[in-house]
């Protein structure tokens, strides 16, 4: 299923998702921001995004755009350790003369509590902790909360390791325009009617069917202030008889349904890539 010019990911190179998009056999290519990698793909390439993280939870801007790219499914998940560095341009000789640091928002909160004794003020948010180590690298007395991977990659110095709060893991998916019905787990994202028990409705299936539900979250629709979309990831797949009733019997009680597919996870491997 995997084009080989066409594996697009978070980047620029040195991301926790470029390791995990190592995985793969073919060409890796970069993106800026989650919502590039939703709009690169076509019908032979694939997309690896982040999508939760086990301190800071789900990752929006993954959720959003599967809820508005209606041909975009969910073919496999894969966890990494996520091990944090702060790591500092040359010019930085002590903490003390840190003057800004970057990160992903999801790495500066996965730090917060440790990096909190060091009395930090200036952290700044960017859109991958590459990006963090790419910005820390061209300014004089910045610092970035990145992979020590990414430290070396942009000639930085690690000033403190295993600075996250507590374990930390990252779930990525990997994306694509192929619905797979093969796998362990299945995500749907639906509205219901703004009446008292839809929710409690579509959940009362999931029960009868006795399907074991893994996720549940809301985010906003912004179409519509005030009104929420649901995602909802459960085990089983598309071809079990009990998904397939369950799934027609949501479709009557929901406003919208999107299935997304259903993935299987992926053992990571840390490749060679590392050393
Ligand atoms: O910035 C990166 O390196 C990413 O791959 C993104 C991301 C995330 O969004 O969760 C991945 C792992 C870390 O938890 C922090 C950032």
């Amino acid at each position: 299923m995997i084009d080989p010019n066409g594996i697009y990911y978070l980047g620029p190179k040195g991301s926790f998702t470029n390791e995990v998009a190592e995985i793969f056999e073919g060409d890796k290519i970069p993106k800026r921001t989650i919502t590039e990698v939703f709009n690169s793909i076509t019908d032979n390439s694939i997309g690896i995004v982040p999508i939760e993280n086990s301190i800071e939870g789900p990752v929006h801007e993954t959720l959003d755009n599967l809820f508005k790219n209606e041909e975009i499914y969910v073919n496999y998940e894969i966890e990494k350790e996520i091990k944090l560095v702060l790591a500092v341009n040359p010019s930085v000789n002590s903490l003390n003369d840190i003057e800004v640091i970057y990160s992903h928002s999801h790495a500066i909160n996965e730090a917060k509590e440790t990096l909190s004794k060091y009395n930090f003020t200036n952290f700044v948010p960017v859109e991958s902790t590459s990006t963090a180590a790419l910005y820390a690298s061209k300014q004089k007395y910045s610092a970035a909360i990145c992979s020590e991977y990414a430290a070396n990659l942009y000639n930085l110095k690690i000033i403190l390791r295993d600075i996250n709060d507590s374990i930390n893991i990252t779930r990525f998916i990997v994306i694509s325009k192929k619905l797979m019905e093969d796998g362990d787990k299945t995500m749907v994202m639906f509205t219901v009617p703004h009446k008292p028990g839809a929710l409690y409705k579509v959940l009362e299936k999931f029960y009868n069917n006795n399907i074991n539900l893994t996720m549940i979250y809301s985010r906003p629709l912004k179409s519509i202030p005030w009104q929420y979309y649901f995602y909802l990831e459960f085990e089983g797949n598309i071809k079990d008889n009990k998904v397939k009733v369950t799934l027609e019997e949501i479709r009557n009680i929901t406003s919208m349904l999107k299935i997304k597919g259903s993935f299987t996870k992926l053992q990571y491997q840390v490749s060679n890539y590392l050393s």
